[in-house]
């Protein structure tokens, strides 16, 4: 595939012929990939194309699988993340994740978010306070649970978890969030909210999204990869991708003739 080149826009992530196996079965082929400053990316593709193991590996999450093997490069910034030096508790702080079902811990709703911070040494009362109110204002949840901070956080609903878990992400200031899925558990009105709040979140952050809901990619991505079989198929603006593809099996997938 050719790769995609932007000129007058600045990379963030650089994936590299990057391949992946599970043991002896590879799931990643070749990926070339540039991901965009201040972007929302979508990957769309079938079931088990590699969707998330491909997310997974943008902050190296997958290598928490033991039997996993990986050839090629993925550059943060100016930097191989696999280069044997790369800091990979760095990374995941520069490259935040929210998962699809969300995953608070059993705490309250204020530790949630300073927990980050905590980790990272931040001790004064004030400071954490101020990194809170910002995180949960900055995931449009704030006035929702500002009058119950210490309340236990497993009490919000489905949606108000999976924003107190963005907020939580947004605490320890990555630049690039990668969000696997994040609306499937959701009803459509939380949905709609994480939708918005991905939009707005873009201004600040770079965005990576998998989703399995087509209309998801159409509305809120900048660009969207459509993957098949562990490859690449296309990559390209969302609006090439959904009203002028290049390839057949995009075409085929996006109107739903399989998948
Ligand atoms: N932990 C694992 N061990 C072995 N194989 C795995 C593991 N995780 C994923 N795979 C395999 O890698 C391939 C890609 O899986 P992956 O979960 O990345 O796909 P996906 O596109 O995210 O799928 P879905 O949309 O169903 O979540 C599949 O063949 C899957 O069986």
């Amino acid at each position: 595939m050719l790769r995609h080149q932007e000129v007058n826009k600045e990379k963030i992530i650089s994936v590299d012929q990057f391949n992946l196996w599970y043991g002896k079965n590879q799931a990643l082929y070749d990926i070339d990939m540039d991901i965009y400053k201040n972007e929302v990316t979508a990957i769309i593709g079938p079931s088990g194309c590699g969707k998330s193991t491909f997310i997974k590996s943008l902050n190296r999450m997958v290598e928490m699988v033991p039997i996993v093997n990986m050839a090629g490069r993925i550059n943060y910034g100016n930097q191989n993340i696999f280069h044997p030096k790369y800091n990979v508790e760095d990374l995941r702080t520069e490259v935040g994740m929210v998962f699809q079902k969300p995953n608070p811990f059993p705490k309250s709703i204020y530790d949630n978010v300073a927990y980050g911070a905590r980790i990272h040494g931040v001790k004064k009362k004030s400071r954490l306070d101020e990194i809170v109110e910002k995180s949960l204002k900055q995931a449009a949840i704030w006035d929702e649970v500002k009058d119950r901070l210490k309340s236990n956080a497993m009490g919000l609903s489905g949606g108000q978890q999976q924003r107190l878990c963005i907020a939580r992400c947004l605490a320890i200031e990555p630049e690039v969030i990668l969000m696997d899925e994040p609306t499937s558990a959701l009803d459509p009105i939380s949905t709609n909210k994480v939708e918005e709040l991905v939009q707005e979140l873009k201004t600040n952050y770079s965005i990576v999204i998998v989703t399995h809901n087509m209309q998801q990619a159409a509305r809120i991505s900048d660009r969207t990869a459509f993957f098949l079989n562990g490859y690449v198929v296309e990559y390209d603006k969302t609006d090439k991708i959904f009203h002028n593809p290049q390839k057949k099996e995009t075409e085929d997938y996006i109107t739903g003739r399989f998948g």
